[in-house]
């Protein structure tokens, strides 16, 4: 029997970076929370504490400011596929690196005025590796409810089973999807825009007798209108909204007045992908 080192990575989490364009009159911002991790030949340090190797973390944060000020701040996917592939060219044993970013949107209000706007956070997730660059990107915390056009009914009923079958209910969820793209030249913002539009569009319009039949309808909506994108998984939380008995108050209740649940949330998550592109990176599997 031997103890080894198994698989490892390392790198500085979540740097937060906020960079003002001072161009013309207008200001532009951008708000990013960004994440490094570097792998590769890591062996030393970890065995005996040999750091020729490592570039601090510390490094890996200065270049990601050092980088704003250089080359400018554009989608997340472009900056984050700049600092990876620096990291990779310029440190010998470095031979993977995975940068993954959180943008904050701001409204404008102003040249120089902004409000912060809070229905989704936009997500990149960019890996260079010796097998390739893998962009991905996405969105968290977007929410969405229909007040009607949403069943569930047909399941299986066991003796626990205690949930009255519905033909008419609130059907919410705060959407976290990513997607992967074919290449990694897209124009990233026109395609989140896109993708982001199917997505609400779907969700929209589709009658829906399941979270999961709405899941696979968003899904396909995206790849259907994106044909840069390859594969796109969705994890929609089920945000319960429970119709409340208003009898006890001679009361009837006719779709109006509901108690909106915490937790326990039914999760839905699935992935939906064309059958003719090549597999992803392992990252994706994560
Ligand atoms: O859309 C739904 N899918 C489920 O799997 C499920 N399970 C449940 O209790 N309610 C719902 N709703």
């Amino acid at each position: 029997m031997a103890i080894v080192l198994g698989r490892n990575r390392y790198g500085k989490a979540e740097t937060r970076l906020v960079h003002v364009r001072r161009g013309g009159d207008s200001h532009e911002l951008v708000d990013l929370n960004v994440s490094v991790a570097l792998s590769g030949d890591l062996a030393a340090t970890h065995l005996s504490g040999d750091n020729a190797g490592v570039l601090p973390t510390d490094t890996m944060k200065n270049t990601v400011y050092a980088f704003a000020r250089e080359h400018g701040v554009g989608a997340p996917e472009a900056f984050g596929l700049l600092l990876a592939r620096h990291f990779v060219t310029t440190q010998p044993q470095i031979s993977g690196a995975e940068v993954t970013l959180e943008a904050y949107g701001w409204e404008r209000l102003g040249p120089h005025s902004f409000r912060r706007s809070g229905d989704h956070v936009r997500t990149a997730v960019v890996t260079v590796a010796e097998h390739g660059t893998q962009v991905v990107s996405g969105l968290k915390d977007l929410v969405l409810l229909n007040t009607t056009d949403s069943e569930f009914h047909g399941y299986p009923r066991d003796r626990y089973t205690t949930l009255p079958e519905t033909t008419d209910r609130i059907l919410a969820t705060a959407v976290a999807a990513r997607w992967r793209h074919l290449g990694d030249a897209a124009g990233w913002d026109e395609s989140f825009a896109g993708a982001k539009q199917a997505l609400v569009g779907a969700f929209v319009e589709t009658y829906s007798y399941s979270l999961q039949q709405t899941l696979y309808a968003m899904g396909e909506r995206v790849l259907r209108d994106r044909p840069e994108i390859a594969e796109i998984r969705l994890a929609l939380p089920n945000r319960h909204h429970y119709l409340v008995d208003l009898s006890p108050f001679g009361l009837d209740n006719p779709q109006e007045v509901f108690q909106a649940g915490d937790r326990p949330y039914g999760l839905i998550e699935g992935t939906v992908t064309r059958d003719d592109v090549p597999a992803a990176g392992a990252e994706w599997y994560l």
